[in-house]
């Protein structure tokens, strides 16, 4: 996969040099590369941002240095594309990158859109600051990309780059070989729809707090059993709304006895 980021304060993404995904751009799992937005602008001052239409408090995003990074990076993509050793080129050709845009005005970002994403050959991220960038660069932009405006959750940040950090984390580590175990990514929060089940570790005993015992006691049909029914217990009590979309048709026998 090949990820854009445009930004005006790109040292923000320094941390996906770190870690995981750090390693993964490494051993060329992922390849990102975060642009400066300033890099497209014309003029002395490299103007990113001017006064809104209609009045109003803030500074909106100017359209034509967004046109001119977008457009930078959606050939850069492809070219990349084109040379990529894996995949059908015809398939790889014919798919527009998909630009996705933090915005607490977006679709909800969630463990399914993020294995949706995964599924990507690029994905360009276009951070907003200010009030946001010009409405018409997301509708131009109509014709190289997919645009998908994405809210992380109902706060406003002051830009989209700590979303942007957030995301290319959740979809990096589903990308095959990131993660050192693939199966841990299977009985993980929001996998199944529900919440994990809580853990534990050595010392048995702690501060006269003691592991359940059935995770003492060797039987996997009941561990199972146990941890399937703390994931319902917790996800009841926290988030009952995940247990309102749950598929109940997803239920196997065992969690019918739960
Ligand atoms: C067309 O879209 C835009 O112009 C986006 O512009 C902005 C402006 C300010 C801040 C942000 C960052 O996103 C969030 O605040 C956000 C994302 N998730 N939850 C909150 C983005």
């Amino acid at each position: 996969m090949r990820i854009d980021v445009v930004s005006i304060f790109p040292e923000y993404l320094a941390p996906l040099e770190l870690s995981l995904i750090g390693k993964a751009r490494q051993d060329g799992l992922l390849e990102l590369k975060v642009h400066d937005l300033r890099t497209f602008t014309t003029d002395k001052h490299r103007t990113v941002d001017d006064t809104p239409y209609g009045g109003g408090a803030g500074m909106v995003m100017k359209p034509e240095p967004w046109a001119q990074a977008l457009e930078s990076v959606a050939g850069a993509g492809a070219a990349e594309g084109a040379s990529a050793a894996s995949g059908d080129s015809a398939s790889e050709g014919s798919r527009k990158p998909v630009l996705i845009v933090p915005s607490p005005a977006g679709e909800r970002f969630n463990q399914a859109l993020a294995y949706e994403l995964a599924e990507e050959e690029q994905l360009v991220f276009a951070c907003g600051r200010y009030e946001g960038i010009d409405e018409r660069v997301i509708e131009w932009a109509e014709e190289h990309f997919t645009v998908r405006p994405v809210s992380l959750g109902d706060y406003v940040l002051n830009g989209g780059e700590v979303a942007v950090l957030a995301m290319v984390e959740a979809i990096g580590r589903l990308l095959p070989g990131v993660v050192g175990n693939p199966e841990s990514l299977i009985e993980e929060s929001h996998s199944d729809g529900l919440l994990e089940y809580p853990v534990f570790t050595k010392p048995s005993s702690w501060r006269e707090r003691d592991v359940p015992a059935v995770l003492l006691s060797g039987n996997h049909g009941k561990i199972a059993q146990w941890r399937r029914h703390e994931q319902f217990r917790r996800t009841a009590d926290r988030r009952p709304d995940l247990l309102a979309e749950f598929d109940a048709g997803s239920l196997s026998r065992a969690d019918r006895n739960v």
